[in-house]
């Protein structure tokens, strides 16, 4: 074996990046309408002022404030003003207000010139073309003032951000209908194993339901992807060959699950030991302990041939080594594949209950967070710790990072916790 095996974690995210970092996928112009989740791959600068002219935030009326200041003030404390036009919003129309006058204004319409100061139209009564102010709003109120929320020049995004609505909103804002974004990576889907079955059929002895495909499928979806899923693999090397060479030619990335450990029946790693150059098979993490991170030797030579071009991840085949593993590190290789540059929030919360480690390796236990009145995130952990347990995990919400070596964990003590 001339591979790394039985690695920590962490040298597992390191080497998980520098394979990312090799093979960044490159950039491609979208429209807007694509582009939301996806990574920015050029900075963005503003190329307009936000907002474009000084505007009204209120339905009212547009003013001069001096106006509403002694001797303006009538005997019965308040100002009465001339109605001299109105503006919408819309066309600016070259309105100019004088001494003692104001403009009808909409929100969002320019402020006429000579205005500076709009009253909400609430605080005023109308009779014919007088406007008497029944409560004075502060000098500038309600005035949005040009680019005081973006001026020209200004860095709005920058490569590696991901496009959020409000990102995609702030673009648009800037009159940009197509962004630069990192290509998705391609991913075909595996399920291996003659014992699985496909759900809506009926079952044999021995016989279990596929769950890990719907599971990859809908975590890759929820990251943005749109994967795609082969037929499940039998245990048998040929077949399994032979689909790897298939989707390894046509997908950016491989994600299998099962037949990845040390039964008789598991067969990928002899494949990619044989065909491939394996990055790492087995981390010390529980759940998802046999993980195996591996790419075709043509793809290193720049060739095509054997494995193609893809990288391959293979997850162990329990349910909740799937969860662990595709969130940790899957998900942390299918961002770097794109350079995303931002870290995934990972929070630090207090243990409900107290825990115990029966064993050294990092461990990623399901918990149920919940947030006190104080504003304390707590997690209360899931008994049920075995990697087969996914109703544990459909009763959580995070995976408890409980470190390697660590044994003893007091109720009320700091973990770091991973939502989903
Ligand atoms: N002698 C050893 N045995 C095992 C080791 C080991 O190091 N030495 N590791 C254990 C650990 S930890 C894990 S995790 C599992 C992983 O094994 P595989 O990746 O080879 O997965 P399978 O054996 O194919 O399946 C494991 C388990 O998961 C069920 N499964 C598989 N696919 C699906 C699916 N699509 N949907 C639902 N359930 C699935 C499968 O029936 C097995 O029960 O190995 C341990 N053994
Ligand atoms: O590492 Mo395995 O995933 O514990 O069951």
């Amino acid at each position: 074996m001339n591979f790394p095996t039985r690695i920590g974690f962490d040298e597992a995210q390191t080497i998980v990046a520098r394979v990312a970092a090799g093979r960044r996928l490159p950039a491609e112009r979208v429209a807007l309408a694509k582009a939301h989740g996806r990574v920015l791959a050029q900075a963005l600068d503003a190329e307009i002022d936000q907002p474009g002219f000084d505007n009204s935030a209120m339905d009212g009326f547009a003013l001069r404030h001096a106006d509403l200041q002694p001797p303006g003030l009538d005997p019965a404390g308040e100002t009465t003003l001339r109605l001299v036009g109105e503006q919408f919003a819309g066309t600016a129309l070259d309105l100019r207000i004088g001494p003692g006058e104001c403009a009808r204004i909409t929100t969002g319409a320019p402020l006429p010139a000579g205005a500076d100061t709009v009253v909400m139209k609430e605080n005023t009564s109308l009779d014919g073309d007088r406007v008497r102010i029944l409560s004075a709003p502060k000098p500038g109120q309600h005035v949005r003032r040009a680019g005081e929320d973006v001026r020209v020049g200004d860095a709005l995004l920058t490569a590696g951000q991901r496009l959020t609505p409000s990102r995609i909103a702030l673009a648009a804002g800037q009159g940009m209908d197509r962004i630069e974004v990192v290509r998705r990576p391609t991913v075909a889907v595996f399920t291996t194993g003659d014992e699985l079955v496909e759900p809506g059929l009926p079952l044999r002895p021995g016989e279990l339901y596929d769950s890990n495909r719907e599971l990859l499928m809908g975590l890759l979806r929820a990251d943005g992807l749109e994967p795609v899923a082969w037929p499940r693999l039998p245990d048998e090397p040929e077949a399994v060959a032979s689909a790897l060479r298939h989707a390894g030619h046509a997908f950016d990335v491989v994600l299998t699950c099962g037949g990845v450990s040390a039964g008789e029946k598991d067969h990928l790693p002899a494949l990619l030991q044989a065909e491939g150059r394996v990055h790492f098979w087995k981390v010390r993490m529980k759940p998802g302990m046999p993980l195996l991170l591996a790419e075709s030797h043509s793809a290193l030579e720049g060739g095509a041939g054997g494995l193609g071009e893809a990288l391959f991840l293979c997850l162990p085949g329990n349910p909740v080594s799937v969860l662990a593993t595709y969130l940790t590190l899957g998900r942390a290789l299918l961002d770097g594949l794109q350079g995303r540059a931002e870290p995934r929030p990972r929070l630090r919360a207090r243990l409900r209950t107290g825990w115990r480690k029966t064993h050294e390796r990092l461990e990623f236990l399901r918990g149920l967070l919940s947030c006190d009145e104080d504003g304390q995130l707590w997690v209360e952990p899931n008994p049920a710790d075995g990697s087969h347990r996914m109703r544990a995990a459909a009763d959580s919400d995070a995976l408890i990072v409980l470190g390697e070596g660590e044994r003893t964990l007091e109720a009320g003590g700091v973990v770091d916790v991973l939502a989903y």
